[in-house]
């Protein structure tokens, strides 16, 4: 249960929380105890709490002189004052003594206030005691048993003693209407006090439930983005971005939720069902089987529920991966459905989707729609059944009609918390189902990582670094062909290595092998001659700036996006600043989303990396200079700015050598010149490895690798590679002119 495996990391708050939901269920399970008794007390016995009253006539004194023993007398003595009037007043003494006067007084009040038929028996009693031909105590159970008092069940005794004292206080004077109105005043304010404490009490859950369900999804949420980023290409294509993207949003929002339920409701419901048996064994045992009947009811009506409606949720989560797929594709690719006037049919997809999606919905909902009424309509048999039976008793005397009241609501929130258990049967296949979803990216075990013995260390050196292939081969985790065969090649210390062939020859392969986005199928890369294998990944990449195919910016500024610093923030970069560089102005984003700190401390550092990259004049030339502001994915820059603002990353590390994929071809002639020459003056020394398409980029550089459907068909420089490799010679002849091709250099 991946539920309470979560939990169980906040053992404290899960409880706290039970403790406050048995306070809450304490308050909870007391009000039908007081509807109760604001019924048969304060209605049925006009507030008469006490068998003992207030004020006692002086004929009734003069009985209980009769019939009690002589520690009842002495006890009466001090527990009534005659006030003069001929009425004896309770003191504080009594109240004191309250249980003992009552259990004294209850008999005595009977026989006084008892029928006239009955009343001549206990009149001959009595005389027979003043007599002295009969023992008081004798007497008083004799009398007792004559008015069949005893015997039942003790809340009618109760109610029979009760209303001989409130008769007793109307003797004596005593207005029973205030009598009821200070107990319902009085009883009902309690009751309003325990309201307010459960009241209190449920908030107080809910706020430490939802502070735990909330820890639970930002924990998770933040193992599953570090587990993510850890991803190589083949993981993350695996799982398929749209599907993490909803593990990471949608199932741990449901995890989320769940968890707050189950805190709620779910824990609650086993406390208040044994709280309600309790009470309910305390009220009256001989309706029970009518809650048995109820609780099957419930129970049936979930497993039923639960049979159809468990399936469709684990369906849900993967169409809902689906409609995530489908909508980001098209919104991706919006310009391509315009431009090809896909959108009817990218339209029709997307329906197809969210329909199959929606259908799933409707049906679970639909199912747990009929849920609520069928649990109605067995909460109210229930309750018409308690009624029919239970009137039988309130007739026959045995129980009161507050009582009844009590019973029906105690046996409602067993049902209910039964009720409440069954959701517990939604509730955790629903969660189950995320949970294993988010477990499965953090189980996945990452393809490409750090070994366990992997070198620390293993570059020192500060000159271009020496990059190897060694018969390397190399298939795409989801491919048959392979996307490299047997290939060997070396990239010399501070040269220039191109590699060029025609599309799909595998060139970006090469380079993806180098940064160790994949592990090769067969042979080695070597960085310095150590197999990438062997050694740190970061260690690794720190050695290599890598500029991409497509080239992506994040969300920021120029400064932060050279300075490979990702702000996170998606709002305007911060307005810069009086100064007189416009360029410095970056130094004043301190706490927006513009450059980090350390971005501005890099300055000069991005600015140099921006010259070489031919991106320094046309960011001096926006608005805002390098704290300009950078949109998500850098949709406000150019084709041409984005490839040169990457190239500027890629040059702003101190790397041993520059990985280029392919990352010239969306410049213009002159600049790629340029920035050619830039690097050879100031980063003379770094290893470059140049995936091009153009042979004008590559005519110079001292090796070129010629790559034909994986294969490395020649090594060598231009000059030789015209002379003896066909497929570099058709590449060639198809591009330059025959002047450039005997020049050889070229700019
Ligand atoms: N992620 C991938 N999964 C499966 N196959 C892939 C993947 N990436 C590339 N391939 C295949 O591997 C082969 C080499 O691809 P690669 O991207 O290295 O070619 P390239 O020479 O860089 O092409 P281009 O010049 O068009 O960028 C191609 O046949 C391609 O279809």
């Amino acid at each position: 249960m991946k539920l309470f495996s979560y939990l169980s990391r906040h053992r404290i708050a899960v409880l706290l929380i039970f403790a406050l939901l048995v306070g809450q269920a304490i308050c909870d399970l007391a009000l039908p105890r007081f509807t109760s008794d604001l019924v048969d007390v304060g209605i049925v016995q006009s507030g008469v709490e006490h068998a003992a009253p207030e004020a006692l006539t002086a004929d009734s004194r003069e009985l209980a002189d009769v019939l009690l023993s002589p520690d009842e007398r002495a006890l009466l003595d001090r527990a009534y004052r005659a006030d003069g009037q001929g009425v004896y007043r309770l003191t504080d003494e009594g109240r004191a003594e309250r249980a003992a006067l009552d259990d004294a007084l209850g008999p005595v009040l009977m026989l006084a206030h008892a029928p006239a038929a009955q009343r001549q028996r206990v009149d001959q009693v009595v005389d027979q005691v003043r007599a002295g031909s009969l023992d008081a105590d004798r007497a008083r159970l004799m009398v007792r048993q004559d008015l069949g008092a005893s015997g039942a069940d003790p809340s009618i005794e109760r109610a029979a003693v009760l209303s001989a004292a409130g008769a007793e206080l109307q003797a004596a004077g005593v207005s029973l209407d205030d009598t009821r109105m200070a107990y319902l005043l009085r009883t009902g304010g309690v009751m309003m006090g325990f309201v307010l404490a459960s009241g209190a009490l449920s908030v107080l859950v809910g706020l430490v439930a939802a502070r735990t369900g909330a820890r639970i999804g930002h924990d998770l949420r933040q193992q599953l983005f570090e587990r993510v980023t850890a991803f190589s290409e083949a993981d993350v294509q695996s799982f398929s971005v749209a599907s993490l993207i909803t593990r990471g949003t949608n199932d741990i929002q449901q995890i989320q939720n769940m968890t707050v339920m189950l805190l709620r409701m779910v824990l609650y419901a086993p406390i208040l069902a044994v709280g309600g048996m309790i009470m309910v064994a305390r009220t009256d045992l001989s309706l029970s089987w009518i809650i048995g009947l109820a609780i099957a009811c419930v129970l049936a009506v979930g497993v039923v529920l639960m049979a159809l409606v468990v399936p469709r949720f684990k369906l849900m989560q993967k169409l809902i991966d689906r409609v995530n797929l489908v909508a980001r594709e098209m919104i991706t690719g919006l310009p391509v459905v315009r431009a090809f006037g896909r959108q009817g049919h990218e339209q029709a997809r997307f329906d197809e989707a969210s329909a199959a999606l929606m259908r799933t919905q409707l049906f679970t909902s639909r199912a747990l729609a009929f849920m609520m009424p069928t649990m109605m309509l067995v909460m109210s048999g229930a309750t018409v059944l308690i009624m029919a039976f239970g009137s039988e008793a309130v007739d026959a005397g045995s129980i009161q009609p507050g009582s009844l009241i009590a019973f029906i609501s105690y046996a409602m929130v067993i049902v209910m918390s039964f009720l409440m258990l069954g959701m517990l049967g939604f509730v955790l296949p629903r969660s189950q189902v995320a949970g294993t979803r988010i477990d499965e990216v953090l189980s996945h075990a990452v393809s490409v990582a750090d070994a366990p013995d992997a070198l620390a260390g293993a570059f020192c050196s500060q000159e271009g670094a020496r990059i190897e292939f060694r018969n390397v081969s190399f298939t795409y985790p989801d491919s048959d062909r392979p996307a490299l065969r047997d290939a060997s090649f070396v990239a010399e210390p501070g040269s220039t290595t191109a590699i060029i062939g025609s599309t799909g020859s595998g060139k970006s392969t090469v380079i993806s092998l180098i940064e160790r986005f994949y592990d090769v199928s067969e042979g080695a890369v070597l960085v310095d001659g150590v197999d990438v294998r062997r050694v740190r990944l970061s260690e690794l990449r720190a050695q290599l700036g890598y500029v991409p195919q497509r080239a992506y910016l994040f969300s920021g500024t120029m400064a932060s996006n050279i300075a490979g610093q990702v702000s996170g923030g998606d709002g305007p970069a911060p307005v810069p600043g009086p100064g007189p560089d416009p360029d410095l102005d970056a130094d004043s984003g301190g706490d927006g989303p513009g450059p980090a700190p350390d971005a501005a401390a890099d300055l000069p550092r991005v600015r140099e990396a921006a010259r070489i990259a031919q991106a320094h004049d046309f960011i001096q030339a926006r608005e805002g200079g390098y704290a300009s502001e950078v949109a998500q994915g850098g949709s406000n820059v150019s084709g041409g700015q984005r490839q040169r603002i990457a190239i500027a990353r890629a040059l702003a590390r101190d790397a041993r050598a520059l990985l280029f994929d392919d990352s010239f071809s969306a410049l213009d002639y002159r600049t790629d010149a340029a920035l050619r020459r830039a690097l050879a003056d100031r980063r003379a020394g770094v290893t470059l490895l140049i995936v091009a398409q153009r042979v004008a980029t590559v005519l110079n550089a001292d090796r070129i690798v010629v790559l034909d459907e994986g294969r490395v068909v020649g090594v060598g420089t231009h000059a030789q590679l015209m002379e003896d490799c066909q497929a570099y010679r058709e590449i060639a002849l198809s591009q330059l002119s025959a002047d450039e091709m005997r020049g050889g250099r070229h700019e």
